[in-house]
This record gives C-alpha cells, sequence and structure tokens, in this order.
C-alpha cells in the first residue's frame, strides 16, 4: 500500500533520516520505534507532506505523492494526528469534526458531512457533547476530535504520532480498543510510540530507526530479541 523508497531528509548538516526504505502491507498496524530524535516525527511528516525529502520517494497506492502539499496526500486517503493534537480551540467539537469531513479525501455535500461527523464521532464513543467547545476539552477527548476528524474526511492510511501521550492508564486500554476497531474497519495504521506495551499489544510489524536510519524491521517478537534494538532503544526490560 505504501513504499518508503531511501528516503533522506536533512536539516543543515544533520541527517534526520538516512536512507530509509520500507513498505506498509494494507491493512496492518506499522509502529516506528526508536529513540528521541531517531526521526520517527520526520518520517510522519515526510509521508504526509509536510516535509519533502532531498532524496527518495513515499509511493502510495502506485502513486507517487513525494512532492504534493499536505491538503493533496489528505485527499489521497492519509490522514494524521499530531504529537501535539490540534484543533480550532473556539469551534464547537461538530464544528471541528465536519470541517475534517468537508476538507478530507471524500467530495461530500454538507448533510453526507453531517452524517459521517456523527457516524464518526459515535465511532470513536465520543463521551461529550457534540456541541462542546474545543477549548473545554481534555487530552483524551482532544484526541479523540482528531480522529474522529481524520475520519469524518475518509482514509485509508492513518498515521498516529504518539497517541498514548498524556493518556491514563484506562484512557490508554480505550485507545488500543479504538486502534483495532480502526483496522476492523479496513484502515492501515502507522503509528509512532514510546509506550511498549501499546506498540507491542497493537503493532503487526515494527520498524526501528536509530540516528535516522532503519537498524531492524520486523514482527514484535523479532524485534523484542533483536541485539542492535535492544543496545540502541529497548534496554533488557522487555
Ligand atoms: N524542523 C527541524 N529543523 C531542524 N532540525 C529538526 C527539525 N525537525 C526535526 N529536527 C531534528 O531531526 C532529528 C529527528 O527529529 P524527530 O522529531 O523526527 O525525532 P523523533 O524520533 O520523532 O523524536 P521524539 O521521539 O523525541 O519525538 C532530531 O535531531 C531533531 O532535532
Amino acid at each position: 500500500m505504501l513504499k518508503i523508497q531511501n528516503v533522506t531528509k536533512r536539516f543543515g548538516g544533520l541527517v534526520a533520516l538516512k536512507d530509509v526504505s520500507f513498505e506498509l502491507n494494507e491493512g496492518e498496524i506499522l509502529a516506528i520505534i526508536g529513540p528521541n530524535g531517531a526521526g520517527k516525527t520526520t518520517l510522519i511528516n515526510v509521508i504526509s507532506g509536510f516535509l519533502q525529502p532531498e532524496e527518495g520517494s513515499v509511493i502510495f497506492k502506485g502513486t507517487d505523492i513525494t512532492s504534493m502539499p499536505p491538503y493533496e496526500i489528505r485527499k489521497h486517503g492519509i490522514a494524521r494526528t499530531f504529537q501535539i493534537v490540534r484543533s480550532f480551540p473556539r469551534l464547537t467539537v461538530f464544528e471541528n469534526v465536519v470541517l475534517g469531513a468537508l476538507y478530507g479525501g471524500l467530495q461530500l455535500t454538507e448533510k453526507e458531512a453531517i452524517e459521517r461527523t456523527y457516524e464518526a464521532l459515535e465511532f470513536v464513543d465520543f463521551p461529550a457533547a457534540p456541541d462542546t467547545v474545543a477549548r473545554d476539552l481534555n487530552t483524551i477527548q482532544l484526541k479523540l476530535v482528531a480522529l474522529a476528524t481524520a475520519l469524518a474526511g475518509g482514509c485509508d492510511l492513518l498515521l498516529l504520532d504518539e497517541v498514548a501521550a498524556g493518556l491514563t492508564t484506562a484512557e490508554l486500554t480505550d485507545v488500543v480498543d479504538l486502534i483495532h476497531k480502526l483496522q476492523e474497519r479496513g484502515i492501515t495504521i502507522v503509528l509512532i510510540e514510546h509506550l511498549m506495551k501499546l506498540v507491542f499489544g497493537v503493532a503487526n510489524r515494527i520498524v526501528v530507526l536509530d540516528f535516522g536510519e532503519k537498524i531492524a524491521e520486523g514482527k514484535p517478537s523479532e524485534i523484542r530479541k533483536h541485539p542492535k534494538v535492544i543496545e540502541a532503544y529497548l534496554g533488557d526490560k522487555y
């Protein structure tokens, strides 16, 4: 579904991604892990068009999306969430999500956008009234709005940047259930995560970055015992 081919991204003299290649299969959950500064968010930014790589290409369903702007990539069915959750703080939950529906990957009429908004809020089991103003939401509610926004606009590939950060243990359980529910709905997921409990609980495959380089790729059971990954990131506690 997605092919990352020899991607290199530099910030001045710093090589944030160095010749990174891997493939993503339709329907799977792929986790990208690695130490702070390894290049995980940079990779998500490259896939979603927020950054252009100096070398290499990103192919989505056979189309080269490398030089496309984010809004065009969104229209191809790739949605993302951010490490620091963003919303329009003065708009209501409903208004935030309906904007996602109207400007996502589908050409929706107003009526369809409204229907998809309610359906997406129901899917994520949004716990507050849709007319709640976004600035009054807590962390988990903001994350659910971001997920509903992605869903309402239609997405085949969802990129989740540290979705677990700032959540309580109970909220985390709900998010894990939701990630499984998204997969059952047919959505392919790439997640960046530091919380290994979540990674090993949901990922079908894992790519490991260290100083911008891919040092390992494989099933969770393989990654757990991979010597390079243990040395660079996991230590001996997993
Ligand atoms: N816009 C930028 N300008 C300059 N350097 C940047 C920029 N964005 C990222 N970097 C640098 O690139 C490297 C990779 O950063 P990135 O945010 O992708 O890492 P990460 O693996 O997501 O880290 P974390 O787990 O801490 O979020 C880091 O050294 C970072 O300081």
